[in-house]
C-alpha cells in the first residue's frame, strides 16, 4: 500500500445510522473525502444533496465531505480503511456481502458494541472468519454519536494488534474534537464497550426509579467488576477495563440519558413491555442481546454476575425492576476487590 498521508488515505465507512454518520462526519471535518454505505436511498440522497440524516442526526449539519451511497462495491473498492458500524446482529451478513469485494492490504475498524447471538462470537472473530481482512481493530470508547457529530469533545480507543491500523485510523479521526488513544487489547476494547450495555440498561431502570447517586455509583462499580471478571476469562487484560473502552465508556452511558441503552431501562422501569421499548427507541440498543448471550457465557464460565443476571431476569424473565433491585441488595456480598482481578493483574505484569 502506498505511504498514507491524512489527505491522501481513502476511507469509507460501512453503516449510515447514529454512529456510521458520526464517524463520517469526524473524518470529513478534517477534510478527508468519506463514502458512507447505507442501504436507504432516500436517506443517501439526504445526506449528499441537504448534509443531514433526520432519521439518526435531526437537526445536525454534516461535513461537506461525506458522499453516501447504496452501492457496496463502490464504496469498497477504492477504501483503504474500512470502518464496519453495523449492528451486531446484522454483521456477519455484511462481512459475507464483503467477501469478495475486500483485498487482505485493506484496513479495517469496526465499532460495534455486540457479540453474535448463538455463537458469541466477537465482531473481529467474524471479519476474519467472513472475508480476507486481516489487518483489523475495534474502535470504541465513551462516544454518544450526538454529542460528537454535535462538535463537542471525546477521547476514543483504536485497538489493534497491527500498529499500522492504530497509526491511520488515529490519523483520520483525530482533531482537536476528538483524542484518540491505541490498546493492543482487541478483546478487552471489544467487551467493555459491548458488556457496558447491559448495566446501561440497570441504570437507566436505577434513574427512573429515582434510586439516587449512591446507587448509581454502586452499579457503575460492581459492574465493572462484573465486566472485568467476564472479560479476563474471555482473554481480556484486565487494565483495559480502567481505561477509556472500559469504566469510561462504562460511565457515560451509566449517566446518559442520550444512551439508548440507558433509555431501554428507564422504559422498562416506567412498566413498557421489552418489546414496547425497544419499538419505541427504533434504533439499535444493544444490550438487550448482550444480556441473553452474557448470561449463557457466564453460566458456562461458572461466574458470578449477579447485576448483568437480573438485568436478563428482567428483560426475558418477568421480573420487574423492583423485584430485580430487591434481589441485588438482598443477595450474598462478595469482596471488594475481586481477588481473580488481582491475580490476573499481577500474571500480566510478569
Ligand atoms: N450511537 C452511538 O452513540 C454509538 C456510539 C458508539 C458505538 N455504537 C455502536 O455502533 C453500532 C451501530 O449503532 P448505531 O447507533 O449506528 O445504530 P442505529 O440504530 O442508529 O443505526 C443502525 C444502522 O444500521 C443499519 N443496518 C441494520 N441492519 C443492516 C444490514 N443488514 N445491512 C446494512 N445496514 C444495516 C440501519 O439501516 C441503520 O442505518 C452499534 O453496535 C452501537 O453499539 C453506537
Ligand atoms: O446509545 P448507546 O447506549 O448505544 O451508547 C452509545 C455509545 O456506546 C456510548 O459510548
Amino acid at each position: 500500500m502506498a505511504e498514507h498521508t491524512t489527505a491522501t488515505t481513502r476511507v469509507s465507512v460501512l453503516g449510515a445510522g447514529n454512529w456510521g454518520t458520526t464517524v463520517a462526519h469526524l473524518i470529513g471535518q478534517n477534510g478527508i473525502p468519506v463514502t458512507l454505505w447505507g442501504r436507504n436511498e432516500e436517506s443517501c440522497a439526504e445526506i449528499n444533496e441537504q448534509r443531514r440524516n433526520s432519521r439518526y442526526l435531526k437537526g445536525l449539519e454534516l461535513s461537506e465531505h461525506i458522499t453516501a451511497t447504496t452501492e457496496l462495491a463502490k464504496a469498497v473498492e477504492e477504501a483503504e480503511l474500512l470502518f464496519l458500524v453495523i449492528p451486531s446482529q446484522a454483521f456477519r451478513s455484511v462481512c459475507a456481502d464483503l467477501g469478495d469485494l475486500v483485498r487482505p492490504n485493506q484496513l479495517a475498524v469496526h465499532a460495534t458494541k455486540g457479540l453474535e447471538l448463538g455463537t458469541g462470537r466477537r465482531m473481529t472473530e467474524i471479519i476474519r472468519a467472513e472475508t480476507c481482512l486481516r489487518q483489523i481493530g475495534v474502535l470504541s470508547g465513551p462516544n454518544i454519536a450526538r454529542e460528537m457529530c454535535a462538535g463537542k469533545p471525546a477521547g476514543t480507543v483504536v485497538a489493534s494488534r497491527f500498529p499500522r491500523v492504530i497509526e491511520v485510523s488515529r490519523e483520520v479521526l483525530k482533531s482537536h474534537q476528538l483524542r484518540v488513544y491505541g490498546n493492543t487489547d482487541v478483546v478487552g476494547v471489544e467487551l467493555g464497550g459491548t458488556l457496558k450495555n447491559i448495566i446501561a440498561i440497570a441504570a437507566g431502570m436505577a434513574t427512573q426509579m429515582e434510586l439516587g447517586e449512591n446507587a448509581k455509583s454502586l452499579l457503575i462499580t460492581r459492574g465493572l467488576s462484573e465486566i472485568a471478571r467476564l472479560g479476563v476469562a474471555l482473554g481480556a487484560d484486565p487494565m483495559t477495563f480502567s481505561g477509556l473502552a472500559g469504566i469510561g465508556d462504562l460511565m457515560v452511558t451509566c449517566a446518559s440519558p442520550l444512551s439508548r441503552n440507558h433509555r431501554v431501562g428507564a422504559a422498562l422501569a416506567r412498566g413498557m413491555s421489552l418489546k414496547e421499548a425497544v419499538d419505541s427507541l427504533g434504533m439499535v440498543a444493544e444490550g438487550v442481546k448482550a444480556a441473553k448471550i452474557a448470561e449463557q457465557l457466564t453460566g458456562e464460565l461458572g461466574l458470578r454476575a449477579p447485576l448483568m443476571h437480573a438485568v436478563y431476569r428482567v428483560l426475558y424473565d418477568g421480573l420487574t425492576p423492583a423485584e430485580g433491585l430487591r434481589e441485588l441488595m438482598t443477595g450474598a456480598v462478595q469482596e471488594d476487590i475481586d481477588p481473580s482481578l488481582t491475580r490476573a493483574a499481577a500474571t500480566k505484569k510478569r
